[in-house]
């Protein structure tokens, strides 16, 4: 894997922390970009990932070969900007084939100003990362065949990690708003909730729109605060329940405005649902811990056991933390395993209205088995206004 010398006709690099340097086609906006470097199993939706604000510090590499061919839309957005640093591929883009395509995917990419190589052995990449973990990689574009490998060696040296890193706060709303188009709205254009039975505040870690579609599809008005939001502001909306959000970086680090928040909301007894890292922080909330995981759980094609049902659903997963269920007092029921390495996947209160998922509801992209969820939260609120 290791080269000095840029081969004819490459226009990217991704140097490795370790030294390795991988050679390829330049795709997207150009310069240069440093993050964790993961991967993702996912077929489809990778307008969606790469803009999933949960990837903030993160260059995201597709396992599948065949990335943007089917061009890019305006609708199949997570938020309007990208917070991943960079992807890596194994093809070279193709000419866009659907019918919903309204540009090419590397103009696309170069619009959110992603950075990314083509032409890399993605399948080596991925066991590497499987077998000694996500490595700080910086990928480089640079048309003009000049790069500075020993530059970018020494930023990757450098970057600290995820660990301890508190990405929410960059990628959280600043204002307050309100969102109310639900999931037919992607398909109609007439998805505007009417007569909301619910008042729910969602605090925006770094939320995905398809979380926010699904809460005001299961008949919820969703008013949405930034990530350092404390609880007298989310009380102030006076609520029927809240929704903790996905988010980047590590829980732990942002705890620290986070969990006094969800401690006083829990002390509140409201009803509480939290997704990705929502539900992490509420575990911490609880007096639990979260740890780094050896390699993350990032596609869509993941199998979670309901432990309260017996079923088995299909998810959508993108996280590189977990919670210790070892480390969560005796009031929290384990709720969800992950069937691939038997970790945490969701936690629910014995004695109140709270619960919380590892992974993602609300897809996109993904299978939807998982969007009953959304209808568990929405019982819990009305079982509480009776
Ligand atoms: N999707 C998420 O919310 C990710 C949570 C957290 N940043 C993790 O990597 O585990």
């Amino acid at each position: 894997m290791t080269h000095t010398a840029p081969p004819p006709g490459a226009t990217a690099a991704l140097v490795l922390a370790d030294g390795t340097v991988l050679w390829g086609r330049g795709i997207g906006a150009t310069g240069r970009a440093i993050g964790e470097v993961c991967f993702n199993t996912s077929m489809t939706g990778y307008q969606e990932i790469m803009t999933d604000p949960s990837y903030a510090g993160q260059i995201v590499t597709f396992t599948f070969p065949h990335i943007g061919n089917v061009g890019a839309n305006p609708e199949d957005i997570e938020t309007g900007t990208s917070a991943a640093r960079g992807l890596v591929l194994r093809d070279d883009i193709t000419e866009p084939s659907n019918w919903r395509a309204t540009r090419d995917f590397d103009d696309w990419l170069q619009s959110f100003g992603l950075i990314g190589i083509a032409g890399v052995d993605t399948r080596a990449l991925t066991r590497r990362i499987r077998d000694a973990g996500a490595p700080t990689g910086v990928v480089i574009h640079a048309p003009d065949g000049k790069f500075d490998i020993p530059a970018a060696l020494a930023e990757a040296k450098a970057w600290p990690g995820l660990e301890g890193m508190d990405l929410a706060k960059d990628v959280s709303c600043t204002q307050t708003y309100r969102w109310d188009e639900t999931r037919w709205a992607l398909a109609t254009g007439y998805g505007k909730l009417e007569n909301p039975k619910r008042k729910v505040v969602a605090i925006d870690f770094g939320a995905k729109r398809n979380i926010l579609r699904c809460l005001a599809s299961a008949g919820c008005e969703v008013t949405v605060l930034p990530a350092t939001a404390t609880a007298e502001d989310v009380l102030g909306h006076a609520p029927d329940g809240v929704f903790l959000a996905n988010g980047p970086g590590d829980p732990a680090a942002t705890g620290t405005y986070a969990v006094p928040t969800i401690k006083a909301l829990l002390d509140n007894g409201l009803p509480i649902f939290g997704i990705c890292l929502g539900h992490q922080m509420l575990a911490l909330a609880l007096g639990g811990r979260t740890e780094k995981m050896a390699r993350g759980h990032r596609g869509a094609n993941h199998p979670v056991k309901d432990l309260t049902t017996g079923k088995v659903e299909i998810t959508s997963q993108n996280h590189g933390f977990q919670v210790v269920p070892e480390s969560l007092p005796n009031t929290v029921e384990v709720t969800h395993v992950s069937l691939f390495d038997g970790s945490n996947e969701g936690l629910r209160l014995k004695d109140r209205p709270v619960f919380s998922v590892q992974y993602h509801p609300e897809a996109s992209p993904g299978p939807q088995d998982s969007h009953y969820l959304f209808q568990r939260f929405v019982d819990l609120i009305d079982a509480q206004k009776r």
